[in-house]
C-alpha cells in the first residue's frame, strides 16, 4: 500500500497558548473535520501548520514530538508569513476572489512575493519525506504553487491537488495578475478535484484560455504528463454525526441549550465568521420574518453560532461589528421579557454542544452567498438520523446544494424567497419533512468522507495506470533499437510520414508552416538513400506540398488522398468529383460569415472550414450547428465530413489518406515500413499497413499505432538516428 501524505495549511490540530501553557485542540472548518476523519488504518503523514506563532526553536521540538504521534509534522510559520501569505495573499486576494467578492481582492506585491516563499516552504518541508511510490495529496488555495514545486522535486511521483472552496469563472479569474502562475502551480499535480462541476468547468476553462491546455472530457495533457480533472464532492462522516458517541445528558450546556429550544420552533445557523456565508443577509431576512410573521413572535427564535475566524484581516472585524449591531436592533426591536428572538454566540462549541443544537434545530438556516460546499448542511441532516425531523433551508451557492436537492433550496440574495421558504419549512408536515430528510441521509450514508477520500484515491490509482500505459506505449529503448537493426538489413523500405503536427509544429495560420531547413536535410538525406521511398502523406492541398517540398526526391499523397504523386505528375483518385461544392459552399459561406477569424479552404475536391484562431467552445458549437445540415447534404451527394482538429473537411466519400497508402503496398514487398503521424486521420494510414510495420503516433491521444512518440522534435530525432545508419 502507497502512504498518503497530505498537506493543507491547517493541520487537523491547532495550538493556543493560554497562560504561557501550550493546548491542543481540533481545528474547525470543513477541512480539518473532513480529512480528520479518514480512514486511519492508512498510513498516512500529514503536514502542516499547527495555527501558532511559535518561534523558540526548543518549542517547536516539544511540539514537533508531540504531534509526531499523530503523523502530524509542523509546518512553522513566522509572524511575517502569517501575515502576508495568511491573512495576505491567501485570505485578502485567493478567498474573496474565488467566492466572487472581487471588491475586496487585494492586489499586493508583497502579498505575491510571501505567498511563493510560504510555498516553498511547505515544499521545502514536504520534499525530504517523500518515498517515490507515496501518493501525495496538496489541499486547498493556500498551497497552489505546491504541485508544481513537488513536481520539479519528483517528476514521477503522482499528486493530487483537492480545491475545497469555488474556483470562480474565468471572467473573475483571470483578472489576477497570478492567473498564469497559479494555474501552472496546480497543473503540477496529475489529479486535480473540485466539489461541483460547475467548478471543474471554470478550471477547464481558465486552463484552456489562460495555459492553451484543451482538455478531453477532463483529461489533458501538460508536457508528457496526463492529467486528470474531476468532481469529487466531499462527505462527512456521517456515523459521527448521526449517532454521536456522547452522553448528552451528562453535559451541561447541552442541556442548557435543550431548555433554550424547549416549547419554541429554533431556527439554527452555524458558520465561522465569513462574510462568505451571508451572516448580516439571514439576520436581515428574519428581520424580514418576523415582519411579516408577527403571529410568530415568541414562538421562533433563531440560534446563531458565529465561530471566531481570521480575525485580523480587516473585513473579518468589520462583519463582526456588522453582525453584533443587527443582532442588537432585531432583539431591540421584537425581544421580550421572556423572548428573545436571536440567540447570539461568537465562540466554537464543543462537539456535544454542536449535536445538541443540531438535533435540537427545528430549521437549520445555512444561506451562504458563496460557499465551496458547506458541510454544516450535511452535518444537520446526518444529525437527524433517529429523529427524522427537521428541514434544512439551504442556499443554492454551497456546493452542497447539488447534492442535497431535497433541501428547501434559495438563493442568498432573495430575501423575500428566504422568508416564505422559513414559513414553508414552519408549515411542512411531518410526513414532508420526513421523506425530504431520509432522501438526504440516504446520499450523504453513501457518500460519506470515507467514500470522497476513496474515490479519490482510487482515481488517482487509476490514472497512474493510465500513465504507465502511456509510458509503456512510447517507443522505449530497446525498441526503438529494435526498429534502427530492422531498418539496417531491409534492402526495401517504405517511410510514410504525415507533415503538420509530425514534421512541423502546429500554427494558427497553415502558411505560416513551411519547412525548415533542417526538415529539407532531413528528408533530402532520407530520400537519396536507394533503399528508401520517402512519401509525404498529408491533409494539404497539392500545390502547397509542391511549392514547399516538391523539388525533393519524395512522393506524396496530398487532400487526404485525393491527389497522388508518385512519378512527375500528380493523379487524381478516379472516382473523385467536385460538383458537390456548390451546395456546400454557401453553407460554409455562412459559417464565416458568422464567425470571425474562421475561414474556408478550398482545395481540388474537398473544402475545409477552419476555427483554429478562434475560441475553441464557439467553434465546436458552430460545428454543432452545422452537423446536421452537413450531413443531410452530405448523405444525399455521396460525401464524407472529417472532424480534425479546429477543422471540417468535406470531401467526397471512400477517399482517405489509408485508401491513398494502399497505392504503396500493392505491387511492392517492403521490408521495412514506417508510419508516423499525429491525428486521427493517419489512423487511416495506420489501420491498413502490415502488423510487421512501425506505427507511430505523435503526442499521448489513443491510437492504434504501436508506439508513440511526444512531439515533434522526438519525431526529427529519430529519423536523424535512422539516417545515421
Ligand atoms: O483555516 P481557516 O482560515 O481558519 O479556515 C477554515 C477552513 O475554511 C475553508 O473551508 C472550505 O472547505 C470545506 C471542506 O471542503 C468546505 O465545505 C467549505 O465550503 C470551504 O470553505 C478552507 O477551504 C479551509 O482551507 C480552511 O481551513
Ligand atoms: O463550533 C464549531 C462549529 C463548527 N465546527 C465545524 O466546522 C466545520 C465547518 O465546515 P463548513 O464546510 O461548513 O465551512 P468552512 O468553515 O470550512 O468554510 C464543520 O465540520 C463543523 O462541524 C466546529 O468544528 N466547531
Amino acid at each position: 500500500m502507497p502512504r498518503l501524505v497530505i498537506i493543507s495549511n491547517r493541520l487537523p490540530i491547532t495550538i493556543n497558548r493560554k497562560d504561557g501553557e501550550l493546548h491542543y485542540h481540533p481545528s474547525a472548518g470543513g477541512l480539518a473535520t473532513g480529512l480528520n476523519s479518514l480512514d486511519q488504518s492508512l498510513e498516512r503523514i500529514w503536514i502542516g501548520w499547527p495555527g501558532q506563532e511559535v518561534n523558540d526553536p526548543e518549542e517547536q521540538e516539544v511540539i514537533r514530538q508531540d504531534l509526531l504521534e499523530e503523523g502530524l509534522v509542523p509546518v512553522f510559520l513566522t509572524q511575517q508569513e502569517i501575515s502576508l501569505y495568511y491573512e495576505g495573499f491567501s485570505n485578502k486576494t485567493i478567498w474573496p476572489h474565488f467566492h466572487y467578492f472581487t471588491q475586496y481582492t487585494t492586489y499586493n506585491d508583497e502579498y505575491w512575493e510571501a505567498y511563493q516563499q510560504a510555498n516553498r516552504k511547505f515544499a521545502d518541508a514536504t520534499i525530504p519525506l517523500i518515498r517515490p511510490d507515496d501518493l501525495v495529496w496538496v489541499h486547498d488555495y493556500q498551497l497552489m504553487l505546491l504541485p508544481a514545486m513537488i513536481r520539479q522535486a519528483f517528476p514521477k511521483v503522482s499528486i493530487g491537488f483537492f480545491l475545497h472552496i469555488p474556483f470562480p469563472s474565468y471572467e473573475v479569474f483571470r483578472v489576477l495578475p497570478w492567473r498564469k502562475e497559479i494555474l501552472e502551480g496546480v497543473l503540477g499535480a496529475d489529479q486535480i478535484g473540485f466539489h461541483t462541476f460547475n467548478y471543474m468547468r471554470h478550471f477547464l476553462s481558465a486552463s484552456y484560455r489562460i495555459a492553451g491546455f484543451e482538455h478531453n472530457f477532463g483529461k489533458l495533457t501538460v508536457g508528457n504528463r496526463l492529467i486528470n480533472v474531476d468532481v469529487f464532492p466531499m462527505g462527512i462522516d456521517y456515523d459521527k454525526y448521526a449517532f454521536p458517541e456522547i452522553n448528552l445528558n451528562g453535559d451541561d450546556s447541552s442541556f442548557s441549550i435543550k431548555q433554550l429550544a424547549k416549547g419554541k420552533k429554533l431556527i439554527i445557523s452555524i458558520d465561522r465568521l465569513d462574510y462568505t456565508k451571508g451572516i448580516p443577509n439571514r439576520l436581515l431576512t428574519f428581520e424580514k420574518f418576523l415582519k411579516k410573521y408577527p403571529e410568530y413572535h415568541r414562538k421562533v427564535s433563531l440560534m446563531m453560532l458565529v465561530v471566531p475566524s481570521r480575525a485580523n484581516v480587516d473585513q473579518y472585524q468589520e462583519l463582526k461589528e456588522q453582525v453584533d449591531k443587527l443582532v442588537g436592533n432585531i432583539n431591540g426591536q421584537f425581544g421580550t421579557f421572556d423572548w428573545t428572538p436571536v440567540q447570539y454566540f461568537y465562540r466554537s462549541l464543543n462537539f456535544s454542544e454542536l449535536i445538541t443544537l443540531y438535533q435540537e434545530g427545528d430549521i437549520a438556516l445555512i444561506t451562504p452567498l458563496r460557499d465551496g460546499m458547506n458541510l454544516v448542511a450535511k452535518e444537520y441532516v446526518a444529525s437527524k438520523e433517529k429523529s427524522k425531523d427537521g428541514v434544512l433551508i439551504l442556499s443554492e451557492m454551497a456546493g452542497a446544494s447539488n447534492e442535497l436537492m431535497d433541501a428547501l433550496i434559495v438563493n442568498p440574495q432573495d430575501a423575500n424567497g428566504i422568508v416564505d421558504a422559513i414559513h414553508q419549512a414552519l408549515v411542512m408536515t411531518e410526513h414532508e419533512r420526513r421523506w425530504r430528510l431520509t432522501n438526504m441521509q440516504e446520499k450523504l450514508k453513501k457518500y460519506n468522507v470515507r467514500h470522497w477520500a476513496a474515490t479519490f484515491f482510487k482515481e488517482q490509482k487509476k490514472l497512474m495506470e493510465k500513465q504507465q500505459d502511456q509510458q509503456t506505449h512510447q517507443i522505449s529503448a530497446e525498441e526503438r533499437e529494435q526498429l534502427i537493426s530492422k531498418y539496417r538489413t531491409a534492402n526495401k523500405r517504405l517511410l510514410m510520414l504525415d507533415y503538420d503536427g509530425t514534421l512541423m509544429g502546429f500554427h494558427n495560420d497553415p502558411q505560416a508552416v513551411q519547412p525548415d531547413g533542417e526538415l529539407l536535410d532531413l528528408l533530402q538525406q532520407l530520400a537519396e538513400k536507394e533503399e528508401n521511398q520517402v512519401v509525404v502523406n498529408s491533409g494539404r492541398d497539392r500545390h502547397t506540398l509542391q511549392e514547399w517540398l516538391g523539388h525533393l526526391p519524395i512522393q506524396f499523397a496530398a487532400e487526404h488522398g485525393v491527389w497522388v504523386k508518385k512519378d512527375k505528375d500528380w493523379e487524381i483518385n478516379s472516382s473523385l468529383n467536385n460538383k458537390w461544392k456548390k451546395e456546400i459552399r454557401p453553407v460554409l459561406e455562412n459559417l464565416v460569415e458568422r464567425t470571425p477569424g474562421s475561414f474556408i479552404e478550398e482545395k481540388d475536391y474537398s473544402v475545409a472550414w477552419h476555427y483554429r484562431s478562434i475560441d475553441r467552445d464557439l467553434g465546436e458549437k458552430r460545428v454543432r450547428e452545422f452537423r446536421d445540415v452537413l450531413l443531410y447534404l452530405t448523405h444525399n451527394l455521396d460525401l464524407q465530413v472529417l472532424e480534425g482538429n479546429k477543422v471540417v473537411e468535406i470531401k467526397n466519400a471512400g477517399v482517405n489518406k489509408g485508401k491513398a497508402t494502399d497505392l504503396w503496398l500493392n505491387g511492392t514487398d517492403w521490408e521495412f515500413i514506417l508510419a508516423i503521424g499525429d491525428d486521427h486521420t493517419d489512423e487511416d494510414i495506420f489501420k491498413v499497413l502490415p502488423d510487421s510495420a512501425f506505427t507511430i503516433k505523435v503526442g499521448l491521444d489513443r491510437s492504434i499505432a504501436n508506439y508513440s512518440l511526444p512531439g515533434v522534435s522526438e519525431v526529427r530525432s529519430l529519423l536523424k538516428e535512422i539516417l545515421a545508419q
